[in-house]
């Protein structure tokens, strides 16, 4: 396994090499390992025809927009006192505890399209005021109790991939702000193979466990497209899914126990296998991004690892019998693990961004069949072959059924190789003037439509104005037998004068269509700061009350990241 790129401090990709020449896109080689290949800028990624169908379609003229040399970015004097950093340094050590401009800025918020413009632009207010490093519970413990006293925020810094607002560290007492990075923490400690159940720090990314579970012949499983950045702490904390949790269950289904420090206490939760001693506290930490503590040790469910992963293509002719055939495969109980259905304008666009004859050719048949403005279903089965031969023979009978043509494995094989690829496309296309950002949410099989509807409608409508229009690029993934979740990507001609406003609009208009439609908050993304002011119409005044007594008993001095969850 090659080294891992570190995060850049505007974008995606690897810091040590300059932004133009060698960023490091992941994807997976012909045997499943991965493998960092460089990523060309804008005009050698996107074809042709895709930047001009993006021209056309949005009213964008491509333009250079680079961000400010990182040299510039302004970031204010620390504001913790002297005593409190030498209080720090005590527990942990001089090298434990950062205030250098490097740390604070590798610190300074998360990875929203928002989060991107800010530093772009030179804005590191959310920086926090140091970086420390606590390696075990108990130094994290006592670092929360100490904070506490001197009333210090604590912010949890997992892989910093956040697109919630997650890391902003916003205060409404403006207090100073610690990000407590769990970088140190990030070994396996423990493998209980019998009992298929590996204990981790939460400082670990997915690659380094897959590599370790390897050699055990073993996975975890759990394959966000941020997975060689984001760690499983952070993984729990944010309740995340992965591109094959449809099969293999969301994150919350592979935790079987955890710790959490938080500064009254040290919690354990979690009884593997099962246990009916009351409600399920393990429910509380999971979630909590940060609000309640740091979560210092994870206790997760794995499998044996198979290669027998099978992935392929379906059309459908429209979107309305896309959802149908999905809601068919779930009735019948045969979802594949990995489910993604675009809807027709992401099936336009990522056929136009593919490029090449495989693509052209593809895109002809499918008129031919009258599937022209149809939509693709890339389907995944991974686990003991036989089983995957079954569970794929006869999803397919299902989704024949239901009129949908098999296109073939290259397409499904085409999504899985470049599955990690997009973040790193996003910065090209930032570079190049256009607003470039996600959301997502979960419904019912009843409510899907009009969830989809609805957000579709508001962010045209928020972004459409003075000759641009958005694109907005639709996916069903995370099936489940009530609903699914849907994805948005959503492209548009970046306002120059007023970026932030210009998404702070849209974002507005886009979640409250969607809760009115019916549709979750968020299905994977968490709350962080973005979401709060929503939470209340999801688990209503008294769900938020009940939230607030659990933070006030483990956190009465309220330091634990107080900018996320709650709502003010
Ligand atoms: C390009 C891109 C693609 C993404 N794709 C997916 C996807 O496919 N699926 C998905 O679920 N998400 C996705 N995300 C969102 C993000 O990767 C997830 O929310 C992820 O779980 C965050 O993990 P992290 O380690 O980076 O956490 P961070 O961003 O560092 O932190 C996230 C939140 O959790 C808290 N936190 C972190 N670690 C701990 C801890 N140990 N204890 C307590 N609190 C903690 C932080 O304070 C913060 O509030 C994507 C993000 C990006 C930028």
């Amino acid at each position: 396994m090659p080294e891992h790129p570190e995060l850049t401090i505007q974008g995606w990709g690897a810091p040590t090499r300059p932004r133009d020449a060698t960023v490091a896109p992941g994807r997976e080689g012909d045997d499943g390992t991965l493998v960092f290949a460089p990523f060309p800028p804008l005009a050698e990624v996107l074809p042709k025809a895709a930047r001009r169908h993006l021209a056309r379609e949005l009213g964008w003229t491509p333009r250079a927009t680079p961000p400010v040399a990182v040299r510039e970015i302004r970031l204010a004097p620390s504001r913790l006192a002297e005593e409190c950093r030498l209080r720090l340094v005590e527990l942990l050590g001089e090298e434990h505890v950062r205030t250098d401009r490097d740390s604070r800025l590798r610190h300074a918020g998360g990875r929203s399209y928002l989060d991107l413009l800010r530093r772009r632009e030179g804005d590191a207010s959310d920086a926090p005021d140091a970086v420390v490093t606590p390696g075990s519970t108990g130094e994290a413990a006592a670092l929360l109790g100490l904070c506490s006293e001197m009333g210090v925020v604590v912010v949890p810094y997992g892989g910093g991939t956040s697109v919630v607002g997650g890391l902003s560290g916003s205060d409404a007492d403006d207090r100073p702000s610690i990000s407590v990075d769990l970088g140190r923490m990030a070994e396996v400690t423990a493998l209980d193979v019998p009992s298929s159940l590996v204990t981790v720090g939460p400082g670990m990314r997915g690659p380094a466990l897959e590599e370790h579970l390897g050699e055990h012949r073993l996975t975890l499983g759990h394959l966000p497209q941020s997975w060689e950045f984001a760690t499983l702490g952070g993984y729990a904390a944010t309740r995340s899914a992965g591109q094959a949790s449809t099969g293999l269950g969301r994150f919350d289904d592979l935790v079987a126990g955890l710790t959490l420090a938080t500064p009254t206490g040290v919690l354990e939760l979690g009884h593997p296998p099962a246990s009916a001693a009351g409600p399920d506290l393990l429910g509380l930490a999971l979630g909590s991004e940060g609000a309640l503590g740091i979560i210092t040790e994870l206790r997760l469910r794995v499998r044996p690892r198979t290669r027998a992963g099978r992935y392929e293509g379906w059309s459908f002719r429209s979107w309305a019998a896309g959802l149908a055939g999905l809601q068919r495969l779930a009735r019948h109980d045969l979802l594949p693990d990995v489910v993604r259905l675009s809807d027709p304008d992401e099936t336009r666009a990522n056929l136009l961004m593919s490029g090449g004859a495989g693509a052209r050719a593809l895109r002809g048949s499918l008129r031919a069949r009258r599937h022209g403005a149809g939509c693709l279903l890339v389907v995944g089965w991974e686990g003991v072959p036989h089983l995957v031969r079954a569970r794929a023979k006869a999803a397919a009978s299902v989704l024949r059924d239901g009129g949908a043509v098999r296109v073939g494995r290259r397409v499904g094989e085409s999504w899985r190789r470049h599955r990690f690829s997009a973040p790193y496309l996003r910065d090209s296309l930032m570079d190049a003037g256009l607003l470039v950002e996600t959301l997502e949410t979960a419904a019912t099989w009843t409510a899907l439509p009009g969830v989809y509807d609805a957000v579709r409608g508001a962010l045209r409508e928020a972004l459409g104005s003075r000759g641009r229009t958005p694109l907005v690029l639709s996916h069903v993934s995370h099936g489940y037998a009530t609903g699914a979740s849907l994805y948005v990507t959503v492209l548009a001609d970046r306002d120059d004068d007023l970026p932030i406003q210009q998404w702070l609009t849209a974002k507005r208009a886009a979640t409250d269509a969607l809760v009115a439609a019916g549709g979750t908050l968020t299905h994977h993304h968490a709350v962080g700061a973005d979401h709060r002011p929503w939470l209340e119409r999801e688990v209503g005044p008294l769900g938020v009350e009940v939230l607030r007594a659990v933070k006030q008993r483990l956190d009465p001095r309220g330091v634990c990241n107080p900018g996320v969850l709650l709502p003010d």
